[in-house]
């Protein structure tokens, strides 16, 4: 043959992939140093290398997946349907069977269910995959790997680029494998690149490679190899050329200086959102979510089940605490509770107002408990065995009686003496609250029954609610905070597990290979979220308004309350979507989503009133999500406010600007940073 027909012969020769002068760095460690490659159409191209040298670097430099710091890359593919890559970790989701799996990829690939029945069929020939309905879970590393090769085959690619496709299969299936690559190559005219450690299977491949340094140092058919190097195996012919270190050294020195610029392109799908990759994605979602029962437990049960302890334990009156007393008035035995001899101020009435306070209070939740010696009650005051201890004294009804008819004449010694506890200031409120309205009242109870002025002994004024529902409880002003943590905290912490999953799995990647947007996926999740969201806070609402009755007034203002509800959960959605992107690891993530909401939380007045907070911390809390929302709640429902309101405006316009702001700080993020979503693998 001469030169001319030779030049000829060359040029007709057609690469899918061709790498020329790559360079590529991981901080000061040089991977690529200046790098050239080249893969034929139809054959198949074993690339070796010590671990660590960059082999799997490189494979992803080809797809696009990493940019390169200069050099030229040319793949020979027009979309995602071209290429076919399986990486080196198994990136599956491991809930899923093995057919669901391949459904899933199947449908991303626009593969009809039947379609995706015969391929399966015929991949499960030489794959030997197991049962079908196996979970990936329950599948040996092996088998599992074996499911992730029939995936990179799955849409049948022109281009297969496999990374340690063989590790952990048995030597014979390997060879069936490696008999299917070859007749792929020769027959159907598949271009293959596989990386392998078992060297010795390289010697099927049409030309190996063998990189070192952050370079191809030899490059050819495997026999040619041996020829050159005069050795039996390639093992040994590698051995020799790594001796030669010198060599290499210089090579890469020479090579260094002429770095070029990037030629690399990224193989994609059009820019479109595609509905029926959704619709993949909602499957494949709503069927990993479905199987995770932690997970379930925390974005619906919890939510109720916390709503319940909300409801029972926060903010209600406190009930059964021990109140000791001494009744220096009359034995509680001898107590007459009807007035069967007229009034109880008048002489002849055997009746006393102590008997009628003590049975007042203990029919009022206070377990109260008769002491025998005043001293010894009043020292036990130390020991946290009694929030209070009431003191009759002998003429308390008669001192009653002189300080209604004439307070100038009254005794003193005729009060009574009531001990709180300094334990917790709600208990010492409660108490004194409690005894002080008691009394009050059976004074005013007992004026009226003896015919008498009942506010004569009171103070001449009168509390009354104008507008809104009446609020009897601490936890009937604060029920829609909680509510709203409820909306916020759940959808935040069940995006930023998921998106979680999918980045450090490796799954979010994998799915991108085959055509999958990251927009696609924000959206298949915000569907979801939205359907527990709605679950979420419509279960909160029901158990807070129908059951424990918090007073809720139905305006049209409800329109609103839902509307908040709503964008509340979506910021939470978004603020979990923003920590996944900064987050390294899941629990990183979950962490910072409930250190944060238990921060708003705190801060948003469902603990302690705004009002107690120092000036600026206030301005703070107030235009914190979970507070502002949930304030705004609280207005509609309690007051009867409406979008006629201006506080009811601007705290829309504020929550719609917070979901806004979220929105463009992703957007951002996204431009700034292009694989924010993504771990290669
Ligand atoms: N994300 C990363 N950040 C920093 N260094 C990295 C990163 N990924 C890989 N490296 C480093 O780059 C080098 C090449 O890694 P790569 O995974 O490409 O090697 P490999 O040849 O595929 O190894 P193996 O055969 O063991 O899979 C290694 O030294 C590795 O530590």
């Amino acid at each position: 043959m001469n030169k001319m027909e030779q030049n000829m012969k060359e040029e007709k020769i057609k690469y899918d992939i061709t790498v020329t002068n790559a360079f590529k760095k991981y901080g000061q460690n040089n991977v690529f140093n200046g790098l050239n490659m080249a893969v034929k159409s139809g054959s198949i191209y074993g690339l070796l290398g010590p671990s660590g040298c960059g082999k799997s670097t490189l494979l992803q430099c080809i797809l696009g997946a990493l940019p390169l710091d200069s050099g030229c890359i040319d793949l020979q593919a027009k979309s995602v349907d071209d290429v076919g890559y399986m990486p080196q970790d198994l990136c599956l989701e491991v809930t899923l069977t093995i057919k669901e799996t391949f459904e899933y990829y199947g449908s991303l690939y626009r593969i009809s269910k039947i379609n995706i029945k015969n391929k399966l069929d015929e991949l499960n020939k030489f794959l030997q995959l197991t049962d079908l309905n196996s979970y990936i879970k329950e599948i040996s590393g092996g088998q599992s790997r074996r499911v992730s090769l029939g995936i990179s085959l799955l849409h049948d690619p022109k281009i297969m680029i496999l990374d340690e496709p063989t590790v952990g299969v048995d030597p014979l299936l390997r060879e069936g494998i490696w008999a299917e690559f070859t007749k792929m190559a020769k027959e159907q005219k598949k271009t293959i690149i596989i990386t392998t450690h078992y060297i010795e299977e390289a010697n099927k491949s049409d030309c190996v490679g063998l990189m070192r340094n952050g370079l191809i140092i030899e490059e050819g058919p495997p026999q040619d190899i041996l020829v050159k190097y005069g050795t039996d195996t390639l093992e040994s012919a590698f051995l020799t050329i790594c001796c030669n270190q010198r060599t290499i050294t210089k090579k890469v020195d020479n090579i260094v200086q002429v770095k070029e610029k990037i030629q690399q392109k990224k193989i994609t799908e059009s820019e479109n959102v595609n509905l029926y990759r959704i619709k993949a994605l909602l499957k494949k979602n709503y069927r990993v979510c479905s199987r995770d029962y932690l997970l379930l437990f925390t974005v619906i049960l919890l939510p109720i089940l916390q709503t319940f302890n909300f409801c029972m334990a926060i903010g209600v009156p406190f009930k059964g605490m021990q109140i000791a007393y001494k009744n220096d008035e009359i034995n509680i035995l001898d107590c007459q509770y009807s007035n069967v001899n007229g009034c109880i101020f008048d002489e002849i009435s055997n009746q006393t107002m102590s008997c009628v306070i003590i049975n007042y209070l203990s029919s009022h939740d206070y377990d109260l408990v008769e002491v025998q010696d005043r001293e010894v009650a009043e020292a036990s005051m130390n020991h946290k065995k009694y929030t209070a201890f009431i003191y009759f004294p002998k003429n308390f009804t008669s001192g009653l009686t002189k300080y209604i008819n004439d307070r100038q004449y009254f005794d003193l010694e005729s009060r009574i003496f009531v001990h709180l506890t300094n334990e917790n200031i709600l208990f010492k409120n409660q108490i004194s609250i409690d005894v002080l309205q008691s009394i009050n009242y059976l004074i005013m109870e007992t004026l009226n029954s003896c015919s008498n002025n009942p506010v004569s002994i009171g103070v001449p004024l009168e509390f009354n609610n104008l507008f809104g529902k009446e609020v009897k409880s601490f936890s009937n002003g604060i029920v829609t905070l909680f509510i709203a943590m409820v909306a916020f905290y759940f959808p935040s912490v069940f995006v930023v597990s998921v998106m979680m999953s999918e980045k450090m799995d490796g799954l979010l990647s994998r799915s991108m290979f085959a055509g999958v947007k990251i927009l696609e996926l924000i959206i298949s999740m915000l569907c979801i979220t939205t359907v527990l969201l709605l679950l979420q806070t419509s279960s909160s609402c029901f158990i807070s308004y129908f059951l424990f009755l918090n007073p809720i007034q139905i305006t049209n203002g409800i329109f609103v309350y839902v509307l908040l509800l709503l964008l509340l959960g979506w910021i939470g959605f978004l603020f979990g979507l923003l920590t996944a992107v900064i987050s390294t690891t899941k629990l990183g993530g979950v962490y910072i989503i409930t250190g944060s909401s238990m921060t708003q939380f705190i801060l948003s007045g469902a603990i302690w009133p705004l009002e107690g907070q120092p000036q600026l911390l206030r301005q703070v809390s107030k235009l914190l999500p979970i507070r502002l929302v949930g304030n705004i709640m609280n207005d509609i429902a309690i007051k009867g406010w409406t979008l006629d309101h201006p506080s009811v405006i601007t705290g829309t316009s504020l929550t719609v600007l917070y979901t806004i702001l979220l929105i463009l700080v992703l957007i951002v993020l996204g431009k700034i940073k292009k694989d924010l979503w993504v771990i290669q693998k």
